[in-house]
């Protein structure tokens, strides 16, 4: 045997390597221990051979007897190591399969967990998620002392638009809302749709009422700006105007319930007075 063949199968186990590659060890081992049993194999047939042919003392033939025993231990050994590889090779070939199941369950959880946070036609948080983001920015405003706004934003008249152009033009509005909210609002801002034309946005560290009429302003400008769709081959060009109630924290109320209904209320002022947006404060 050859020394760095030695020097592998006295090379300590690699910590935290995988069951593959202790399999690959495994069977590296296993070629050495046949290679051993073969030379041995062959120096005894050579040793027999030339023992017939002259007169050695007791102490040679019994020296070779016991190269035999260990030939014969060494065969067996390379044997054994042949079969735990075998069971080994079926034991990674089983994981392989479990550890793609895992995936597979892993993946569908991680779908079923967004699809049971999102809303399906939008793809915006849906009001479970919003409730989970509103607690924590709260929670995040309550210790840095900085304040936080809700805003609940309404179309206006979206039910004529249903039954002036049907379901299928009036579902792609919310959708082509909700792409302009995503994209006029801050990347750590929620936006959620809070169900049928109804859109819930939290604005975190917020610095003055005064940027928060701009913000309004400028979702009533990107709302506002023509929707151009198309059903069935057939273009449309629609135009919906939202209102917009805003409540900020902790000046209008301190919980998420409290800050969701006076906004609520502050939308319904701005609809009936058409201001575009009214301050919950401001009643
Ligand atoms: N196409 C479509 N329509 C929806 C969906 N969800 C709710 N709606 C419709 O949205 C309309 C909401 O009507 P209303 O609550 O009266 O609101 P509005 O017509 O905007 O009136 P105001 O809020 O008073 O301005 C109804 O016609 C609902 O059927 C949806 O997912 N897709």
């Amino acid at each position: 045997m050859k020394k760095e063949q030695t020097a592998l199968l006295l090379r300590p186990p690699e910590p935290a390597i995988s069951l593959t590659q202790v399999l690959g060890q495994s069977e590296r081992v296993r070629d050495i221990v046949e290679e051993c049993a073969d030379d041995l194999s062959l120096v005894n047939a050579g040793l027999k051979r030339e023992l017939q042919e002259v007169d050695v003392s007791p102490g040679v033939e019994s020296a070779l007897e016991k190269s035999e025993v260990v030939e014969s231990k060494v065969q067996d050994a390379s044997e054994a190591l042949a079969a735990v590889n075998s069971a080994l090779k079926d034991e990674v070939r089983e994981r392989a399969v479990i550890d793609e199941q895992l995936a597979t369950l892993t993946r569908q959880a991680d779908e079923a967990r967004r699809a049971s946070l999102h809303d399906p036609l939008t793809g915006l948080p849906n009001r479970a998620l919003f409730n989970d983001r509103l607690s924590h920015g709260l929670a995040s405003a309550n210790r840095n002392g900085l304040p936080l706004a809700v805003m609940f934003i309404d179309l206006d008249d979206f039910k004529r638009i249903n039954d002036s152009y049907g379901h299928d033009v009036g579902d792609l509005v919310p959708q082509t809302i909700a792409g302009r909210l995503k994209e006029t609002t801050r990347e750590d801002d929620t936006v959620c749709r809070h169900g049928g034309d109804e859109f819930l946005y939290i604005l975190m560290e917020i610095d003055s009422e005064r940027d928060l009429a701009t913000v309004a302003e400028k979702i009533i400008n990107a709302v506002q700006a023509p929707c151009d769709i198309r059903v069935r081959d057939v273009d449309t060009r629609l135009s919906v105007n939202p209102s917009i109630g805003i409540s900020i924290f902790p000046k209008d109320g301190i919980t998420a319930d409290a800050l969701l209904d006076l906004a609520d209320k502050a939308m319904y002022r701005a609809k009936q007075a058409k201001t575009g947006y009214s301050f919950a404060g401001a009643a």
